[in-house]
């Protein structure tokens, strides 16, 4: 029989990336635009923060002219564009002590939907742009760690959100050499090599231990109250924000006839680094709270038929109708070349599959080795998705609690929020999560005071509550263990996320949530 022609290995240039910085550029990226033709947008870049305080940010930009985005000719320019034009426009919606604005002036909307194509991205903040494209060394021979980078700009001014970027740039950073061995391994795994392999491995989990490292460091000087509360709100996007005011997404004035977008908010699940892992070792998510049936069938837990994915362009499994999880929906936010990268790497990875294959011949020292290694990246990954889960827990779901420290959190009320919620109740439909969390932000505000209706809108999680894929929905009938807080139904997303992980090891651990599960029969 022929044997079958395999597909080549992804050449990392190709994509936009670098086997010395991965994700990140190799450049620094610039940090004014060359072209003197764009001051009007370095001008206000530079002055965005005092006019939002001063509640002037609106009328001074649309009072700026419509620039013509093709003018921005190299990539970095082009990243430099649309990292301006991300935090310009996010302030410009979310105001400060203002009512959300659906409308973005063309002035923003027009050069963003031209750079964001250009990119080959979406006109929303992304990952990308406030992690990737956003920072500077300080001693420039210097490496790219947290001794040595700083942030270009930040939507609140605080150096709590700097924190809060230059930790993921720094994992970033330090997760890039894992792309070529991850590469090797594959090779590896071509040529039968078992012992090559376990050493790429190896090196492996180095990097993956040292990510979990710099991820602990968030704690450092990212405060959780200014977080939440002064930084969350504005990295939020404009799909399921019917409670922050914008029913209907945000209409860009002047492209695709001044029709509504609805785009979700910048996240790290749009890293991928951390994407790129999960394909190399094999790990799948799921829709929250589905599991496929042994015989390969696909339904959600509560009984909802799959949803397949609106955008399957962004998606790498071959399968025609799967069910797509939170994580696969954020690749449609990621730069297009890194994106197409990991549509490849899909197509070739078998890493898992050799090491299964080998587990279940002959078990030699070597093969015993090759178990233990791979199962130990794969631990390692989940270890970091367990110091992810107690992070989402003290910045989200604890401050959320909490509720804010002056009544209205920093945030115009939205009356016609409050409305709506009335409106959904009575028709039955209201995302009884969402309104528990705002319930609970509002009555526990640690003033005694009761803040005013509405108060609670800016909850950027109800991207999350209300997404399609059913973060809210996957409860079963009478299973309340996780509502009724703000921000709880995070945690059955990423406690899944991190099962999906254990259960990618060759000699499956139990998992918190399995033994615990056990422990409740
Ligand atoms: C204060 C720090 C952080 C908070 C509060 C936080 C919060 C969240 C939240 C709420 C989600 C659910 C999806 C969403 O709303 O976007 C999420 C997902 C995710 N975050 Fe973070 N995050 C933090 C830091 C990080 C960092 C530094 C990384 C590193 C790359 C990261 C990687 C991810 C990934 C990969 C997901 C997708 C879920 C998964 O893969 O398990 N996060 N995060």
């Amino acid at each position: 029989m022929a044997q079958q022609q395999l597909k080549d290995l992804p050449i990392l240039s190709e994509y936009d990336i670098s086997p010395i910085t991965g994700f990140l550029p190799v450049e620094e990226p610039l940090q004014v635009l060359p072209d003197p033709y764009f001051a009007p947008w370095e001008e206000t870049f530079q002055k965005f923060n005092g006019l939002l305080l001063a509640s002037r940010l609106r009328q001074y930009v649309n009072e700026l002219p419509v620039l013509d985005a093709a003018k921005l000719k190299t990539k970095a320019e082009q990243r430099r564009g649309y990292l301006i034009l991300c935090m310009l426009s996010h302030a410009y919606v979310w105001g400060k002590h203002e009512q959300a604005a659906e409308v973005l002036p063309a002035a923003l909307a027009v050069p963003w939907q031209k750079v964001a194509d250009m990119l080959e991205m979406q006109p929303v903040l992304t990952h990308a742009a406030v992690v990737m494209w956003n920072w500077r060394l300080l001693y420039k021979d210097g490496p790219r760690d947290l001794n040595n980078l700083d942030t270009l700009g930040t939507l609140s001014g605080s150096s709590d959100e700097s924190w809060f970027y230059l930790v993921t740039t720094a994992i970033e950073a330090t997760g890039a050499p894992v792309l070529s061995k991850i590469l090797t391994a594959i090779q590896q795994a071509r040529d039968n090599n078992i012992v090559g392999l376990t050493q790429e491995l190896e090196g492996i989990r180095g990097i993956i231990e040292d990510l979990v490292s710099v991820l602990r460091r968030m704690f450092e000087r990212c405060d959780p109250y200014v977080f939440y509360w002064k930084v969350r709100p504005y990295l939020a996007g404009w799909e399921n924000m019917a409670e922050a005011g914008l029913p209907n997404g945000v209409r860009y004035e002047g492209v695709d006839n001044g029709e509504y977008k609805k785009l979700a908010g910048g996240s790290a699940a749009q890293s991928s680094l951390i994407h790129a892992l999960d394909i190399a070792f094999g790990v799948e998510h799921h829709p929250t709270g589905f599991r496929p049936n042994k015989a390969g069938a696909s339904a959600l837990a509560n009984g909802s038929p799959a949803v397949p994915s609106p955008t399957p362009a962004a998606t790498a499994a071959p399968a025609a109708v799967k069910p797509t999880n939170f994580i696969q929906k954020m690749r449609f936010y990621m730069p297009g070349p890194h994106r197409s990268f990991l549509t490849h790497l899909t197509e070739i990875s078998n890493i898992r599959q050799f090491v299964t294959e080998k587990a279940a011949g002959e078990r030699t020292v070597e093969v015993e080795k090759l178990i233990t290694v791979y199962d130990e990246c794969v631990h390692q990954i989940k270890v970091f998705r367990d110091v992810h889960i107690q992070m989402v827990t003290l910045y989200i779901v604890m401050q959320a609690n909490r509720g804010p420290s002056i009544s209205h959190g920093g945030f115009a009320p939205q009356p016609h929020a409050q409305a709506q919620k009335t409106e959904q109740t009575a028709n039955g439909t209201a995302d009884k999560s969402a309104a528990s969390s705002a319930n609970s932000a509002n009555s526990s505000n640690g003033t005694g005071e009761k803040p005013s209706k509405g108060s609670s809108i800016l909850y950027p999680q109800k991207v999350i509550f209300g997404a399609p894929y059913g973060l809210a929905k996957k409860q079963e009938a009478g299973n309340d263990v996780v509502r009724g807080t703000g921000g709880t139904d995070l945690i059955p997303f990423l406690r899944q996320s991190r099962d999906e992980t254990n259960e990618s090891k060759i000699v499956p651990t139990p998992s918190i949530t399995a033994r615990k599960q056990s422990t409740a029969a």
